[in-house]
């Protein structure tokens, strides 16, 4: 990663190299990756992410760890278990290097960035996210999560919100860091129910618009909304109004509203299973499909 942009302050390798993973293809090698142009995407509970552009048609996203300090092998094998996880709402890990001083993961780089900056980032922009993408971007984002619990009964993410909800070009969701919470220590609660829970939280951060966190201010969406539905003083406060402006379905948006809050219950007991998220926000989309097939034949002449 070239000095003149952002070369990774201090990355010192030894002469390992880097460790692709599954069948992916071996299109570039360390010393590439060292010399490529590189930008600071920015820093997470893990380390920080930086964007590798290696040619004008290969970008990719490296991810270099802080505070891992387990022994090589443990390490390979855990990033073994990550990359076999294959899912389209995922997103893919590449490679990964390993020394007693670096340790870093390669990334497919998704072009428009996260979730939370498409949401939050540049508000009142010509192009506001549409309601069709919002709730196909949480279907893909609960099939995301609902592969990564299917594989044992205690599985989970560890830290799911919107800005680790990556955007591909043609506007896919697939969600990043998974297994990474296995990595690095951790005093989360890392159960499936608090995956459940962070997801409900944002798909109430997507209807109302509002991030739940913001320049080190915390709002607890769930009680916001709740508070704002007893009031009962309309929808209008209730849904972001990049959405009122377009008209929105208000029933659609009020159902996956309902789905957030049903994943926000305080009882983990009481949150439905990751399974069952993706059937209801599958149903609301299939609902809202057959009313506007009913609403054409309505409209369509008789002959
Ligand atoms: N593969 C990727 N493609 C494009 N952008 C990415 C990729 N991975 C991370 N980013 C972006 O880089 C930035 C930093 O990401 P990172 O995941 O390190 O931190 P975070 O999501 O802000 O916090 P946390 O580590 O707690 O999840 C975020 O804006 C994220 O959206």
């Amino acid at each position: 990663m070239a000095a003149a942009s952002a070369h990774p302050p201090g990355i010192a390798v030894s002469k390992k190299q880097l460790v692709f993973l599954r069948n992916a293809p071996r299109l570039f090698d360390l010393e590439d990756l060292l010399r490529s142009s590189a930008e600071v995407l920015g820093k997470g509970t893990y380390g920080i992410a930086y964007k590798a552009a290696l040619e004008e048609s290969l970008v990719v996203a490296v991810k270099r760890l802080k505070n891992v300090k387990m022994p090589e092998k443990e390490f390979a094998e855990k990033i073994k278990a990550i990359s076999a996880m294959e899912h389209p709402n995922l997103v893919p890990l590449r490679a990964y290097y390993y020394s007693r001083e670096e340790k870093f993961l390669v990334y497919d780089y998704m072009p428009l960035g996260s979730l939370s900056s498409l949401l939050h980032g540049n508000r009142g922009s010509p192009s506001p996210l549409k309601w069709e993408t919002r709730i196909k971007i949480a279907l893909e984002a609960a099939r995301g999560i609902e592969c990564i619990h299917s594989t044992s009964p205690s599985a989970s993410h560890g830290n799911i919100k919107s800005s680790n909800v990556l955007i591909t070009s043609s506007y896919r969701a697939r969600v990043s860091e998974h297994g990474l919470s296995h990595l690095a220590p951790s005093s989360q609660n890392l159960t499936p129910e608090a995956d459940v829970y962070s997801f409900g939280v944002l798909l109430l951060e997507l209807v109302t618009g509002k991030a739940p966190a913001h320049g080190g201010r915390f709002v607890n969406l769930p009680r916001w909304v709740e508070e704002t539905l007893i009031r009962g003083e309309g929808t209008r406060e209730l849904f972001d109004e990049e959405l009122t402006r377009f008209r929105s379905p208000e029933e659609e948006m009020l159902m996956l509203l309902q789905v957030g809050l049903d994943c926000t219950s305080l009882n983990p007991d009481h949150r439905p299973e990751m399974s069952s998220v993706v059937a209801k926000i599958e149903e609301i989309r299939h609902w809202a499909a057959r009313k506007k097939d009913k609403l054409k034949e309505k409209e369509a002449p008789l002959f």
